[in-house]
């Protein structure tokens, strides 16, 4: 089985970085990832994109260039977790409450490898330069 999941690369003026932290009570607690979510069926990764950002952070988004693929196999399946540079229209907030995440942080590209990431997030990282 194949489970496709997009994520959003955000970056503030500073050239910051968004990540967040899956709060207690999900798959994957604990675990930093790009935010983002899975795409529904018949959906496209733009929308899937735009409508997961704006439910978990209430960030409207514009989607951007397509970064990276990477894949994970667990014993239920596959996931791939598509990558796109994104970006918030209008005001960019220093702080940013999530429904799913227990911590969202703005960090540097070379402070990224200091976080726990979810496995399919890990080879993100590594093009970011992390
Ligand atoms: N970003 C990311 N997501 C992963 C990885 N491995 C893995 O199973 N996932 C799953 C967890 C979630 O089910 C899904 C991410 O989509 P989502 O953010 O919409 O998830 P969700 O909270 O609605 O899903 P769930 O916890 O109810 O399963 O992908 C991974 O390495 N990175
Ligand atoms: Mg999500």
């Amino acid at each position: 089985m194949s489970i496709h999941v997009v994520a959003a690369i955000i970056r503030n003026k500073k050239n910051q970085i968004l990540i967040a932290r899956r709060r207690e009570g999900k798959s994957l607690a604990g675990y930093f990832e790009f935010p983002g979510g899975k795409v529904d069926e018949g959906e496209s990764h733009e929308v899937a994109l735009i409508r997961e950002i704006y439910e978990e952070l209430g960030l409207h988004i514009e989607v951007g260039t397509f970064v990276k693929e990477s894949e994970y196999t667990y014993e239920f399946g596959t996931i791939h977790l598509h990558g796109y540079d994104c970006s918030i229209i209008g005001e960019i907030p220093d702080k940013i409450e999530s429904i799913d995440h227990d911590q969202v942080l703005w960090v540097e590209t070379d402070e990224l490898v200091r976080y726990r990431f979810a496995p399919a997030d890990i080879p993100i990282v590594a093009v970011l330069g992390g």
